[in-house]
């Protein structure tokens, strides 16, 4: 059995990681933290784990994680930088859900995030978690990046275009919409059910943190420089994330939707739709599925990509866990067989 600790348990990315783990065959809770709620049984806050874990929440140890064979951290920016090293020099391995070790540059996740790189000696040995690019080095790796939602549902849409250099220079545009829950547990007024329900707005349209991240993968696949506008929108629903991903290809003489479904054909969790669907946030509710369609409009060359997910599942804990499958040698898709939830 893998043994696991979670750095951040009262969050709802925390909380997803317990409801996933709580079943998963090959893993064994060791610890959960939360300086707030010290001695406190989780299934005390979290219901929905009444009957699956005793587990109490205990504040954050490096010893007691170090016991563990794998530490998650689900906490804000910031936190990972401060605790990673000294877990890593246990012997744990350590799988971070915050943006800390998502930008190999230093200098550019401080202009972003607006405070200083904590931990730039471990940077370089950071693997950005994103399978379906990285397998290979996610299964050697000690310290894994889980990439952000929005990135996650947006490189996964564009990777078939960039990897085959099917776009000429342009301006790729990726419009996306998420669920509340993306904004954290903790209270903010924008989270409000009077402020987010029954309407919709862009925020960050002058930059969002997860620019730089998108770009940076979405280069790599390309091999060369990408322009990218990001509009991110908050939607009243709870979870899910839905990007609509535009690029021209005038004169495109490949078949999208075969080349997505090669390119996905060996992926667990890409599920590349028939062609001319709508794929549905609701689809991937509670999944770590992402669930992709591609349209194609010959007459004026315009590729419009759809890309589904649920931002605390495939956008967080499911990927986190995926990557904890991957490095352990256990099946990808171990605790992770849930199907979507419907209606
Ligand atoms: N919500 C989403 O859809 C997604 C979130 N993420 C990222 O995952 C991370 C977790 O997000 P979320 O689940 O919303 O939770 P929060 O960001 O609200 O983090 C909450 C947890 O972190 C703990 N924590 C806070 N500060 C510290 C500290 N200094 N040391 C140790 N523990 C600390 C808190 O417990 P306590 O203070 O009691 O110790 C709490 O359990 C964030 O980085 C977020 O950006 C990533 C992808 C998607
Ligand atoms: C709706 C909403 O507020 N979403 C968050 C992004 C979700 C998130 O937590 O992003 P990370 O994966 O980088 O941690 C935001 O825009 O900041």
């Amino acid at each position: 059995m893998i043994k696991v600790g979670i750095v951040g348990g009262t969050g709802y990315t925390g909380v997803e990681l317990l409801r996933i783990l709580v079943n998963h065959p090959d893993v064994e809770l060791k610890v959960i933290t939360s300086r707030s709620e010290d001695g406190l049984p989780v299934a005390d806050m979290f219901p929905n784990l009444r009957g699956h874990t005793d587990l109490r929440f205990s504040v954050p140890d490096v010893q007691t994680l170090g016991e563990c064979d794998v530490v998650f951290f689900a906490t804000p920016h910031g936190v990972a930088h401060s605790l990673a090293e000294e877990i890593l020099n246990t012997g744990a391995r350590v799988i971070d859900l915050s943006a800390d070790f998502r930008l190999q540059d230093a200098v550019e996740w401080e202009k972003w995030y607006g405070q200083p790189h904590g931990a730039k000696g471990i940077l370089p040995q950071a693997v950005y978690g994103l399978p379906e690019v990285n397998r290979a080095q996610i299964k050697e790796a000690r310290l894994i990046a889980v990439p952000g939602c929005y990135p996650t549902s947006v490189q996964l849409g564009f990777l078939p275009l960039l990897e085959n250099n099917l776009l000429p220079e342009q301006m790729l545009i990726a419009d996306c919409k998420s669920g509340v829950s993306g904004a954290g547990r903790g209270a903010s007024v924008g989270s409000l059910l009077c402020e987010a329900s029954e309407s919709m707005m862009a925020y960050a349209v002058k930059g969002h943190r997860h620019l730089p991240e998108i770009r940076q993968g979405m280069e790599r696949a390309a091999g060369k420089a990408v322009n990218l506008t990001f509009v991110p929108h908050l939607t009243p629903m709870i979870r899910g994330i839905h990007s609509t991903l535009y690029a021209q290809a005038p004169g495109l003489a490949e078949d999208l939707q075969a080349l997505y479904e090669a390119r996905y054909a060996n992926e667990p969790f890409v599920d590349v739709m028939p062609a001319g669907s709508h794929p549905a946030t609701r689809s991937v509710k509670g999944s770590n599925v992402c669930r992709i369609a591609v349209h194609h409009h010959a007459h004026t060359g315009q590729v419009i990509v759809l890309s589904v997910i649920d931002n605390l599942v495939k956008g967080a804990s499911g990927q986190a866990v995926q990557n904890m499958n991957i490095m352990f040698g256990l099946a990808e898709d171990a605790g992770l067989k849930q199907v979507a939830l419907l209606p």
